[in-house]
């Protein structure tokens, strides 16, 4: 196959062109469409929740005019009857189907899997999605990147503020679940603002010191080599009169998921102020690197009152991209490079 038959349909594309969606073109014309070009065939496993956000139709108008097509994969079909397919992008939970993907890539090395389900499998769990962070230990001129000190604890709630008291951790503390699954469970967050209130908190869970960040937080987008930074609305500082007053274990919603950004907010510059771009460049290389993941998110926060101490205290695979401004773009020009760095592997 030659690259320029390959990506002729660029030729013709056309931004402003009204984007038409799968379910508005007839089966019978995409199929025709597609044996007359070459398309980029892109599976997808995803729930329908991230369908949604994802593939809206101006991003698979945008993609089908740049010569890459969507197609679902079918669950309850084997893998290797479907397609064939260029690239495979998943985000579903459960071993079988982490099995089945695996399987599938032993049998197609052809096909990219965009990611290996191991380590995706590494963030599910928030011990050791921040151990990459913390081996790190980024320090560089523009800043240093670290994680909040944190305490794992298994079993046995009334233990913990023995085993906090210990480690030396400072209150309030944010508990998390251990697991990061996605499970509505799994983002179940709560503030405890002191000791006698810990045995409260249901383990496993991760015990991470609050970091106090002027109430904005970062949200680094990774698409293979792109980076793109948002600000979100985060919650508010702790102050030591509050902690003095205050006892007991809150709830707290998912405050930075809201689509809401914080980017055009009214807020003090050196809270706003972004992180440099060069030490999110090496932070997102080197995390690439050792995560062997392309497609993630980190929510980092500048220690308030420091201009350049930064913490990661979430990573995430396949994030909310629909939110990502420019992601229709940024999403097909890296799908696009990952055909053609293969075409350029075979060919060389
Ligand atoms: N150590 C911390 N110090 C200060 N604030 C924190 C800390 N950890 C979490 N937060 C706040 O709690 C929010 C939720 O925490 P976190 O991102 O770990 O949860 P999550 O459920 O994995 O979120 P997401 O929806 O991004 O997956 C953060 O966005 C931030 O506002
Ligand atoms: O719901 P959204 O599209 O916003 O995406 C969120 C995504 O949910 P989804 O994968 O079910 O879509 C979450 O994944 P799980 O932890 O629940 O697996 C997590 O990655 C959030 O950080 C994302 O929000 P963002 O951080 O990008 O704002
Ligand atoms: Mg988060
Ligand atoms: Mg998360």
């Amino acid at each position: 196959m030659r690259l320029e038959e390959e990506f002729s349909h660029c030729d013709n594309y056309d931004e402003e062109e009204e984007p038409k969606t799968m379910s508005q073109c007839s089966i019978g014309a995409l199929q025709q469409q597609q044996q007359q070009q070459k398309f980029v065939v892109v599976g997808y496993a995803l729930t329908s929740k991230k369908i949604k956000s994802f593939l809206q139709p101006k991003f698979e108008g945008l993609a089908r005019n740049k010569g890459i097509l969507f197609v679902a994969i079918d669950q309850n079909r084997p893998l290797s009857d479907q397609g064939p397919f260029d690239i495979v992008l998943h985000k579903l939970t459960g071993k079988e189907w982490r099995q089945i993907l695996e399987d599938y890539r032993q049998t197609h090395p052809e096909v990219t899997v965009l990611d290996p389900p191991d380590a995706i499998q590494h963030l599910h769990n928030r011990q050791s999605m921040l151990q990459c962070v913390a081996d790190m230990n980024l320090s560089t001129s523009y800043g240093r990147v670290g994680v909040p000190r944190q305490l794992v604890i298994k079993k046995d709630a009334s233990s913990i503020a023995d085993a906090v008291d210990k480690a030396g951790l400072i209150l309030p503390l944010v508990a998390k679940p251990l697991v990061a699954d996605g499970s509505a469970k799994s983002h179940e967050l709560s503030l405890a603002y002191d000791q006698y209130s810990l045995q409260k908190l249901e383990p496993p869970l991760v015990l991470q010191e609050f970091v106090n960040h002027g109430g904005v937080l970062f949200k680094v987008y990774i698409v293979g080599e792109a980076i793109k930074v948002v600000r979100r609305f985060s919650l508010p500082d702790v102050t030591k009169r509050e902690l003095s007053k205050v006892t007991g274990v809150f709830r707290f919603p998912r405050v930075s998921c809201a689509a809401a950004s914080a980017d055009d907010a009214d807020l003090d510059p050196s809270v706003a102020e972004l992180p440099p771009r060069p030490l999110l460049e090496r932070l997102a290389k080197e995390l690439r690197w050792r995560l062997g993941l392309r497609l993630f998110n980190l929510d980092i926060i500048r220690e308030h009152g420091t201009r350049d101490r930064f913490y990661v205290i979430d990573i995430n695979y396949f994030p909310g991209y629909g939110k990502m401004p420019g992601y229709e773009h940024i999403f097909t020009d890296f799908l696009l490079s990952l055909v053609q760095s293969r075409y350029k592997k075979r060919s060389s």
